[in-house]
């Protein structure tokens, strides 16, 4: 079985009332659930599901031939998967209890209230949902395999946590709910967007949106589109980006720059997949997969006010992080080659061979501006390079301005031994950094006495006095 959950969620109504099955289906596919079964004769649930995978039943409790609880347990130990909702007549408090501790999921008091029944099979579909990727993330915790490597093909990468963002991405792709993607500017996040659309298997278009500077009203206009007469000059109705995304995928980039307005719009997309085109009091249903992405600190963001926090916890849902180059530097060499076999192809050069310590002054070097920086600085050296091996010209004119990051694992980028310089300087000091941060501690100590500051450090006063008159202001 692939880990990807390709088939639509499928519903099971079970109830001796063919009224009932035919009123709750209908109004489940009102609410966007259109794969829907029924079933009133009770005896033919069990070998139904032997045919068929099913996600959320609907069971009633009373019914000729075998009754719903004695059909519960059945169910609960063939197929633990499924999530059971069973609907009772209002008297009933003790079967409800003895259902949910045989195993039912929720419980519904008859006539059946349509809202009731709509949350709790969302609920339970989302539950089973969750269910089906926890399984699938177990599977896959015990090897390093991809079930879809040409979705990635286009994002060069040996790195651990790289590769485990990708078999995140294979074990929720098929799901449809939310995705977002978090990590610094050019770590690849729009890559990744374009990655999960690939294997969602979804038929319709992907379609991309930076609503950085947008205000609300072109980030409405933009998305949900405008009815006739919106506004001046909306002389035509006009669709919005999210009828183009219908049944693919919408990618939302920068929404951390999403203002106040905006981002209740968008937890109500996220939330209810429902917007108002501007000027419309008609509401109406999206089923576009959202994939968000930022490269803000989104918590900080929510300290100062400035992001709602029901808007993240909603965006927390299905979220990956991408870690910057400088923590994974094993990625660099295979980077370096790929993007100088891209840019000797595009200037119609012979691809030039690399010196070999240009590899090492790479790794040393903390790349702020990530993968695409890496790429410019690559095809930079291309564009100049005339034969034979790489000059380090291109690449010593940026990193020799910029002072290398510590050593470490190349993996993590992390300093060895977690040096207590780090937590006092912010980065590992200079010797200059160091003397000036002694000898400013020893001035405070000996309250600006400096032959007992002097006396402090081990050194005369004098020289003390010429180091002080030494260092900037
Ligand atoms: N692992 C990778 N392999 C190959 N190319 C990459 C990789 N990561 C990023 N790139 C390239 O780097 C550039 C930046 O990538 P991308 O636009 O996806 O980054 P981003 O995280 O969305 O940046 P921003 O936050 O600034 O929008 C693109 O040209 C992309 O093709």
């Amino acid at each position: 079985m692939t880990a990807i959950n390709k088939h639509s969620q499928r519903i099971l109504l079970v109830d001796d009332e063919m009224v009932i099955l035919e009123s709750c289906r209908s109004c489940l596919n009102t609410a966007g659930w259109s794969d829907v079964l029924i079933e009133s004769d009770s005896r033919l649930v069990l070998p139904l599901l032997e045919r068929e995978e099913v996600d959320v039943i609907v069971l009633d409790l009373r019914m000729p031939n075998i009754t719903g609880i004695e059909l519960l347990p059945q169910i609960v130990r063939e197929h633990p998967q499924i999530k059971v909702i069973v609907a009772t007549a209002s008297n009933e408090v003790e079967t409800v209890v003895n259902c949910m501790k045989n195993g039912a999921f929720d419980y519904m008091v008859k006539p059946i209230d349509v809202k009731r029944l709509l949350t709790s099979v969302k609920k339970a579909l989302e539950m089973r949902s969750l269910s089906n990727e926890l399984s699938a993330l177990k599977s896959y915790m015990f090897s390093d395999r991809l079930d879809h490597p040409e979705a990635f093909a286009g994002i060069v990468t040996r790195n651990k946590a790289m590769r485990a963002v990708f078999q995140y991405l294979e074990v929720i792709a098929g799901t449809r709910q939310p995705v977002t993607i978090t990590g610094e500017t050019g770590t690849g996040k729009e890559l990744i967007a374009r990655a999960i659309h690939d294997m969602s298997g979804c038929s319709g278009d992907y379609v991309a949106l930076n609503v950085a500077g947008l205000d609300d009203n072109m980030f409405s206009d933009t998305l949900f589109g405008h009815r006739k007469g919106a506004f001046t000059g909306a002389d035509q109705a006009r669709d919005g980006l999210i009828t183009r995304a219908a049944g693919g995928t919408l990618f939302l980039d920068e929404i951390g720059d999403l203002n106040e307005m905006s981002q209740i719009k968008l937890l109500r997309l996220l939330q209810e997949q429902e917007y108002y085109p501007v000027g419309s009091d008609f509401v109406k249903k999206s089923d576009a997969r959202i994939v968000m992405a930022t490269n803000r600190d989104l918590q900080e963001m929510i300290k100062q006010g400035k992001f709602r926090n029901d808007l993240y916890y909603r965006l927390c849902g299905h979220r990956v992080h991408l870690p910057p180059l400088r923590e994974r530097r094993d990625d660099i060499p295979l980077l370096l080659d790929h993007f100088l076999e891209k840019a000797a192809e595009r200037l119609g050069k012979k691809k030039p061979t690399p010196p070999p310590e240009l590899a090492v002054m790479l790794t040393l070097y903390p790349f702020p501006g990530n993968v695409r920086e890496f790429e410019a600085m690559v095809s930079d050296a291309v564009l100049r390079h005339t034969s034979g091996v790489l000059s380090m010209e291109t690449f010593r004119a940026v990193i020799g301005n910029e002072r290398p990051a510590p050593q470490g694992d190349p993996a993590t980028g992390k300093a060895d031994g977690e040096s207590p310089l780090c937590g006092i300087f912010g980065h590992f000091p200079t010797l200059d950094e160091v003397e000036q941060y002694m000898i400013s501690e020893a001035m405070k100590m000996a309250k600006g006495n400096q032959g007992l500051a002097g006396k402090i450090l081990g050194m005369g006063r004098q020289t003390l006095n010429k180091r002080l008159k030494s260092q900037p202001a």
